[in-house]
């Protein structure tokens, strides 16, 4: 919930001040060049805190004809405004030990003078003013939660420079770059309000209130008189170094009571160009300090470093922005089907809707069905409301409810449809809905289109329901047989829709990999193979490979770890399957082809403080890489294997989780102290128990991770999954405010399962 808000928060303002954001910060990498241009001239003057004033007023005078200021930029450069014997009047950089002309103060070239009006106003005036102004403050806002989120992700405040994961270039980018550009955007963002509030004159007076001085300090002044022409060593003029000066304006005359206006870091003072003395002085106000450092830190002004540090802060921001919209995308294309259930199709209300779609999906093709008969139903103008099984509910204006369901397991119902035969029971709807049930499954498993056979045999028993067509199969995907359906249910509705096949999925681009080495198999038949990608593709743990063992063949999915750059995959060599033994027959030093998929829906997320990875058989795959990327996450994983045997083709990786000094050896699992918390049991050997079990054994770890904000992750076979999930929604029966759907949709209930 925290984290959603700060993330909705950081993105809304984002999105909000995007175009404001931009011109200020093109216009901010422009500006931040100024300072490191101006100091390349070489004007800077070494040692100003051993040259007095007197000696610079001293120079001046005697090398012109009039002097009328003189002023001490941060750069060190020190520049005077004075008419020369031509009596041409110029503001020149002198040397202030001679007086001598060191070049003249050239004119601001137009790129910066046309960049800060758009930086300052968008030469807008005003209105402007006030928009860059709002925009400042909206940045301090997105740098605050920038931060905030930032630790979330690393973990906490305290481990915000700890390694940040491997994910793709946007995410991975945005993480490692904010770490260094946040302070200084907060700096620039909150230095910019200021300097906003200054200008509409909402921070209080700020003009030098002088105090007379009666009489000269002991030691101050008290030197012999000097004539405006030619000041002498004596008084303040002496003993102020030129560090310590800002600004000096000339006295008009020779007439007595005129004097130095002296501008110095933390005062104003009069100074009578006769005595040396100080006439009057005035502190300046907290206000015009604050101004000051304002300006120079939002400027850069005199500070090469900090104007490198300026630059680069906006041009980070422009990275920011296409890696924050680029993450955004993403997040949403991987969210879309667990926020609506749609799967990406438009949905219309369902209170409104007349004809009601509902899926049941594991992988996302029978969506792709779905999809192509809403968009035909919309097409003859009538609205229509697509969502998954599990978020069935009443339907006010339904009179059409079409069912199309993959089925799993041991013809069972996918996981986002696991609840809809319960609710069938408790849920009313207002009219009695005509129904007609399309499975989709594959007659190779023995209960072909089982789960979509359950639901029609609900329906019909139930009385709020009226079979429109009997129950329909498809097999593989066949778009030949919907379209026998479609047919069917057109004229028996006289809801006549086009059909149009889902789109080919995108091919795959395939990378070249050496083997680097494959072990035998276990008792289960399982082994590893690990790989070498040739090519420099990011990749994680939790994404996956799809290799195929020929051009002609499908391919095949393997989650992978990453280990140190390669990839370990967990296999389990099915008999007569045609991947798992093409993948057993290769030796180290081969070569294959195969593409790596981005799965981020099941990457380790690097900001939690605990995670349970609950996985049976060659499921653990993902997780052996995931621990050695956990940043300091309190790690618990529960595993189930058939047998003890089984568990000890991981054992090198688990032991080496436990002690990550000591050298990988063959073995049982070392469940001593440190490293993860590795919990195991076998379903074939001692209490015989299975994963599902430990889930309810050790409710406490789960429960407390979920409460805490930390996620729980389960790979392995879909039967795992169910059973998984029946005990954890068994579980949080008990608990307050704690739902399954909840935590799947926050993103703490991860599954990837097969
Ligand atoms: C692990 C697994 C188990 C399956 N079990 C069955 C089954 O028991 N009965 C069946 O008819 N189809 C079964 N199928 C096939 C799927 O139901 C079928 O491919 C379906 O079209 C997938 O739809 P989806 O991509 O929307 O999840 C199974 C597929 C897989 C991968």
């Amino acid at each position: 919930m925290t984290l959603s808000l700060w993330r909705y928060s950081h993105l809304a303002l984002a999105v909000a001040t995007s175009a404001f954001l931009l011109i200020a910060s093109v216009t901010g990498v422009i500006l931040a060049l100024e300072p490191i241009t101006h100091q390349a001239r070489g004007y800077a003057v070494a040692d100003l805190d051993e040259v007095p004033l007197s000696t610079a007023l001293e120079a001046l005078t005697a090398n012109y004809e009039e002097v009328f200021t003189l002023e001490v930029e941060r750069s060190g450069f020190v520049r005077a405004g004075v008419l020369t014997a031509d009596l041409e009047s110029l503001e020149v950089y002198v040397d202030p030990r001679t007086g001598e002309t060191l070049g003249p103060v050239e004119e601001r070239p137009a790129i910066y003078s046309f960049s800060t009006n758009l930086h300052r106003s968008l030469f807008l005036k005003g209105a402007g003013r006030f928009f860059v102004g709002l925009v400042s403050l909206l940045l301090c806002i997105i740098a605050v939660s920038g931060i905030a989120l930032l630790a979330q992700r690393q973990g906490g405040f305290r481990r915000i420079l700890s390694p940040v994961r491997k994910d793709y270039f946007a995410m991975r980018y945005h993480v490692l770059l904010s770490r260094w550009m946040l302070v200084p955007i907060l700096v620039v963002a909150l230095t910019g309000v200021y300097l906003s509030a200054e200008k509409f004159q909402l921070l209080p007076e700020a003009q030098p209130h002088h105090q007379e001085v009666a009489s000269p300090p002991t030691g101050e002044g008290s030197g012999p008189a000097m004539s405006t022409g030619a000041p002498g060593q004596a008084g303040v003029l002496g003993e102020w170094a030129l560090s310590e000066v800002r600004r000096v304006e000339f006295p008009f005359s020779d007439e007595p009571g005129e004097y130095y206006l002296i501008e110095l870091k933390d005062r104003e003072v009069r100074v009578s160009p006769m005595t040396g003395a100080i006439l009057s002085e005035a502190d300046f106000p907290m206000v015009t300090l604050l101004s000051r450092f304002s300006f120079a830190a939002h400027t850069g002004q005199g500070n090469v470093f900090w104007s490198i540090v300026l630059l680069l802060a906006s041009a980070s921001i422009l990275f920011f922005m296409y890696s924050g919209f680029a993450m955004t995308l993403r997040r949403r294309k991987n969210t879309r089907v667990r926020k609506d259930g749609s799967h990406g199709a438009s949905i219309s209300n369902p209170d409104s809707s007349e004809v009601v779609v509902l899926v049941g999906s594991e992988t996302g093709t029978t969506f792709g069905f779905a999809r192509s008969l809403c968009e035909g139903i919309r097409a003859t103008g009538r609205t229509v409301h697509l969502a998954e099984l599990n978020a069935y509910r009443t339907y006010p204006n339904a009179r059409q409810l079409v069912v199309l369901t993959a089925t799993y397991g041991d013809g069972e119902a996918p996981t986002n449809a696991r609840k809809f035969l319960s609710k069938v029971d408790r849920v009313e709807q207002p009219a009695a809905l005509q129904f007609s049930v399309v499975g989709f499954g594959s007659t190779q498993y023995p209960d072909f289109c089982r789960y979509a056979a359950d639901v029609q045999e609900k329906l019909e028993a139930h009385p709020g329901f009226r079979a429109g067509l009997p129950l329909y199969r498809v097999d593989d995907q066949s778009e030949a047989d919907f379209r026998t359906w479609l047919n069917a249910w057109g004229d028996r509705t006289e809801i006549r829709v086009g059909f149009e096949a889902p789109a080919e999925p995108e091919p795959l681009d395939e990378i070249g990999f050496t083997v680097v080495s494959r072990s035998p198999v276990n008792a289960d038949d399982t082994f590893l193979l690990t790989l070498r990608p040739e090519t420099d593709q990011p990749f994680t743990s939790g994404d996956l490979l799809a290799v195929r063992p020929n051009k002609a063949s499908g391919y095949r999915q393997y989650s992978i770890a990453y280990m140190d750059g390669d990839i370990v995959l967990s296999i389990r060599r099915h008999p007569g399957g045609r991947c798992s033994s093409y993948l057993y027959s290769l030796q180290a030093g081969d070569r294959i082809a195969a593409a790596i998929q981005e799965n981020p829906g099941f990457h380790f997320p690097g900001h939690v403080r605990s995670a349970v990875m609950i996985a049976n058989g060659t499921g653990i795959a993902p997780f052996l890489g995931m621990m050695q990327q956990t940043n300091g996450t309190d790690v618990h994983l529960f595993w189930g294997g058939r047998t003890r045997e089984s568990g000890k083709l991981y054992s090198p990786w688990l032991k080496q989780l436990q002690d990550p000094e000591g050298p990988p050896a063959a073995g049982t699992p070392n469940f001593s102290q440190g490293g993860p918390n590795i919990r195991t049991c076998y379903s074939r050997e001692g209490a015989k128990r299975y994963v599902q079990d430990l889930v309810l054994e050790d409710r406490e770890t789960v429960l407390h991770t979920l409460r805490e904000g930390g996620v729980l992750m389960l790979c392995g076979s879909l039967n795992m999954q169910r059973s998984v999930l029946d005990n954890l929604e068994s579980l949080l029966e008990a608990e307050e405010g704690m739902t399954l759907d909840g935590y799947i949709k926050s993103g703490q209930l991860l599954m990837d399962c097969y």
